[in-house]
């Protein structure tokens, strides 16, 4: 395989930008190669410039359900493009977008655009500590909701990759006011809420954790959490931003049977655009401004490029719900695959899947939380990774990542990458 352009590309980018990435993760620290810069992507295919050609698990970390490209998505593209970029007034198609997401998940009343998942996380904290009046947001360990100074504790995803839990520059007197919990911990958030719970404003989860590896949270942990807010009148916050539309077209939340009070969307709903929403309860969006109190605002927010991108991806999974069915299937095939092939090969792994999230984690032990996520095998990971690139997959370079099926899979696809991981396993040996 050669990966001279990618590697030259890489040592120039590295003059102008920090790490020569515009975000941390892509820059392959976790794995032992640099990372290849792409230069196109079509279906479930993408082209890095040395014109190598892999079948892509990573789908720009989330929104790619559809795969790239999606001729109905380049459409809407181009047609929109031709009538303006952005006008900094209201379009009608953000009301599109705002009714297609308060339709499709019943606890959203009223949705705000904004363009990223952090700025998502974010607004959502300053809205439910304005609403409750209370300070204290409680986290989990291994959640990761964007960078934000609040979220930036104990987080996963590229803080975790990277070894650094808490980055410097984040105020401590900022994040005096976060505390974090165990995930599917019950006793420990009891013992939180003991001690805290008429200070806390709100609790924030994603409700199955894709930033440090896969992890769902248990049905028993995310009831007693809706109780426990409840009781305590603390808002539940539910990120949603690589879950939502994902899993369900409803969320998350509908597999849950949960109702949160405010929901964090990104990822899907811009289409691979940058977006990001956060919503909820009507008695709660009241306060955001200029209807209420809470400020917040955004020069490009509900762009047009981006609500045409998002709501084509939209429109297509809730007119074809059969999608849904169809990379679960695809996953469902490639979990079977590949624990038939550890089991030929004699390797201990774990393999943790919801819907079309799966993970493999090189380890014996079963992951349900951040404490047993680490416990997996992080150079036998990088070894595997860099063998699946030899093999054209391109996987999350990060074992604390997720893997995306997306629509765009083939059949041929998934029976490739099953073969490329006994061979890519097989070096582990
Ligand atoms: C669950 C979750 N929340 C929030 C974010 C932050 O979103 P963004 O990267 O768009 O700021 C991410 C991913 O980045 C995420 O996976
Ligand atoms: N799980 C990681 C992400 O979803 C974010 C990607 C990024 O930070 O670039």
């Amino acid at each position: 395989m050669n990966l001279e352009k990618s590697s030259n590309a890489f040592i120039e980018a590295n003059k102008y930008i920090p790490g020569g990435v515009n975000s941390p993760v892509r820059a392959f620290k976790a794995v032992t190669i640099d990372p290849l810069f792409i230069s196109r992507g079509k279906g479930s295919k993408i082209y890095d410039i040395d014109g190598n050609e892999y079948v892509d698990y990573v789908g720009s970390w989330g929104p790619l359900i559809l795969g790239h490209c999606h001729p109905e998505v380049v459409k809407a593209l181009k047609d929109m493009a031709e009538r303006g970029t952005s006008f900094g007034a209201p379009t009608e198609i953000e009301t599109e977008m705002a009714k297609l997401i308060c339709d499709a998940v019943p606890s959203v009343e009223m949705v705000r655009m904004v363009n990223s998942g952090t700025e998502a996380t974010m607004s959502a904290l300053r809205l439910a500590r304005a609403y409750t009046g209370r300070e204290i947001i409680v986290k989990f360990i291994g959640n990761y909701h964007g960078h934000s100074d609040s979220l930036l504790v104990k987080a996963g995803s590229g803080a975790l990759t990277h070894g650094i839990p808490d980055s410097p520059g984040v105020p401590v007197d900022i994040v005096k006011n976060t505390i974090t919990a165990r995930y599917n911990d019950i006793a420990d958030l009891k013992n939180i809420f003991d001690t805290h719970g008429d200070n806390i404003a709100a609790v924030i989860i994603e409700p199955v954790a894709g930033n440090m590896g896969v992890v769902p949270s248990s049905e028993e942990f995310m009831e007693a959490l809706r109780n426990i807010t409840k009781e305590y009148g603390s808002l539940l916050i539910m990120d949603e931003v690589m879950t939502g539309f994902r899993l369900s077209y409803h969320g998350a939340q509908s597999l849950y049977k949960v109702d949160p009070d405010i929901t964090c969307f990104a990822k899907i709903i811009g289409g691979g655009l940058p977006v990001g929403a956060y919503g909820g309860k009507r008695k709660i969006m009241e306060n955001v401004s200029p209807m209420g109190a809470v400020y917040q605002a955004g020069t490009l927010s509900g762009n047009p490029l981006a609500m045409a991108a998002g709501v084509t991806t939209l429109r297509i999974l809730k007119e074809h719900p059969e999608i849904y069915q169809s990379i679960e299937d695809k996953s469902r095939r490639l979990e079977e695959g590949f624990r038939d092939n550890a089991s030929k090969l004699g390797i201990d792994i774990q393999i943790n899947r919801v819907g079309s999230m799966l993970c493999l984690y090189f380890t014996k032990d079963k992951v349900s939380d951040f404490d047993s996520a680490v416990t997996s095998d992080t150079v036998k990971f990088a070894k595997y990774f860099e063998a699946m690139l030899k093999e054209g997959i391109y996987l999350s370079p990060s074992q604390f990542e997720s893997i995306f099926i997306s629509n765009a899979h083939t059949d041929e696809d998934i029976e490739k990458t099953i073969t490329a991981n006994y061979n890519a396993m097989k070096t582990l040996l």
